[in-house]
């Protein structure tokens, strides 16, 4: 496998519960551009929101996206909600749409012990109905962007992993 997999999909879908999961069942390197985008600015995503502003934050992921591209290779790359919006997504490699309605996200976003330090890190799911309507402008934007879609309801991060695995990796 030389091509990078990409997986997309809306704030809190499970794209880096899933990339840690498929590298339990299948070792490959795995990264993460928010973390990337973290390391590079030695500062939290919801501080470079806050001092500079969102604009400043997608240069950094089109950046970012334009490394993948030249640069990494065989590599599960998990990417924040709104990674999908980069030029040259594409060439980075397949592109795996994680697909869940709003109410799951919610609800297991909420479910989580530490529910409110997960919400709070994410300045774009500050307030639950301007977090619907995004999610509702994306939606069809996701789909026109995905090689392969993965339905994620209902399934535990094992076996939504499994099925990448089979249906993306090993294919
Ligand atoms: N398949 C799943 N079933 C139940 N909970 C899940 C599943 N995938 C992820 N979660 C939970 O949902 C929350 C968000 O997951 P996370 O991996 O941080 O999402 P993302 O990286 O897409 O923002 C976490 O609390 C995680 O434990
Ligand atoms: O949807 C978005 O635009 C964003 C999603 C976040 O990542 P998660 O999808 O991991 O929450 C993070 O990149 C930033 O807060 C912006």
């Amino acid at each position: 496998m030389a091509k990078n997999i990409i997986l997309i999909g809306f704030m809190g879908v499970g794209k880096g519960s899933i990339a840690r999961e498929i590298v339990k069942q299948h070792p490959m390197v795995a990264l993460d551009t928010d973390d990337v985008i973290e390391s590079m600015e030695n500062r939290k995503i919801k501080k470079i929101f806050e001092e500079e502003g969102e604009a400043y934050f997608r240069a950094i992921e089109q950046h970012v996206a334009e490394w993948l591209e030249s640069d990494v290779r065989n590599t599960l790359i998990s990417t924040g909600g709104g990674f999908f919006k980069v030029k040259n997504l594409k060439k980075i490699g397949t592109v795996v749409l994680l697909h869940a309605d709003f109410d799951t996200i919610h609800r297991r976003i909420l479910a989580h012990p530490n529910a409110e330090k997960k919400l709070k890190k994410r300045p774009l799911f500050q307030d639950e109905a301007r977090a619907r309507a995004l999610y509702d402008e994306r939606e069809k934007h996701y789909m026109k962007a995905a090689d392969i879609v993965i339905d994620v309801e209902g399934k535990s991060p094992e076996k939504i992993a499994k099925e990448i695995i089979k249906k993306v990796i090993r294919k």
